[in-house]
């Protein structure tokens, strides 16, 4: 169980962000349209340039190969990418009970991808990257797509197996109402910077 550092981190509008994410710990990142959260997920997993470091546990960004990193600091865009043509083919094995968990059926895996509602997309991308056993989660709107039901049933597994297994996770989320029912605590950033808001969750 490691926890994700995030040291003096310059990107787009934002300059010498600190940040550090407990393990199973779940940070919510929220902010105006443009002001740079994606930018700042796609940093700390080593997707765009950027100043400053990250770490997760004892190993450092700065330190290991970009693709290393990735794998263990694994972001989820909100648009995911599929290259095989069914489901089956983007996963070595899905983590027991998380497809159930998130509502979808095994016989999932067996369809084709071009069938996929943008929900499914949505929710097969986040099991995929979990089914790799990343040791941090980025997760970019991971509900932007889904009903109210299905958004509650994906929040309460996640926040549940991060909490497990020890795994911090840094939300972007735009739904203050989400932001209560899954933060342990959450970030807004103003201009360059993040600003704290208490949470009533813990
Ligand atoms: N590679 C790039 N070079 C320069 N500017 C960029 C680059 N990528 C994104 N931007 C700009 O940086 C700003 C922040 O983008 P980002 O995608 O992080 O916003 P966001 O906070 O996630 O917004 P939204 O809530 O709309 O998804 C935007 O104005 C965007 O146009």
């Amino acid at each position: 169980m490691d926890a994700l550092v995030i040291e003096d981190l310059t990107v787009g509008p934002l300059r010498k962000v600190s940040l550090t994410v407990q393990p199973g710990e779940i940070v919510c990142l929220s902010g105006p349209s443009g002001s740079g959260k994606s930018r700042l997920l796609r940093a700390v997993a080593d997707l765009e340039a950027h100043g400053g470091d990250a770490l997760i546990g004892h190993d450092r960004q700065s330190g290991v190969a970009a693709h290393h990193w990735r794998g263990w600091v694994m972001l989820v865009p909100a648009e995911s990418a599929w290259w095989a043509e069914t489901v089956a083919a983007h996963f070595v094995e899905p983590l027991p009970g998380s497809l159930d968990g998130f509502g979808l059926s095994d016989s999932v895996l067996a369809w084709e991808v071009s069938r996929l509602s943008s929900g499914e997309k949505q929710r097969l991308a986040v099991l995929r990257a979990l089914s790799l056993m990343p040791r941090a989660l980025l997760l970019d709107e991971p509900t932007a797509n889904l009903d109210g039901d299905t958004t509650r049933r994906v929040e309460t597994w996640l926040r549940d197996y991060a909490g497990r297994m020890g795994i911090p996770v840094l939300w972007v989320a735009h739904d203050p109402a989400q932001i209560e029912r899954v933060a342990h605590r959450h970030f807004t950033i103003r201009g360059e910077a993040l600003r704290e808001i208490p949470c009533r969750v813990a």
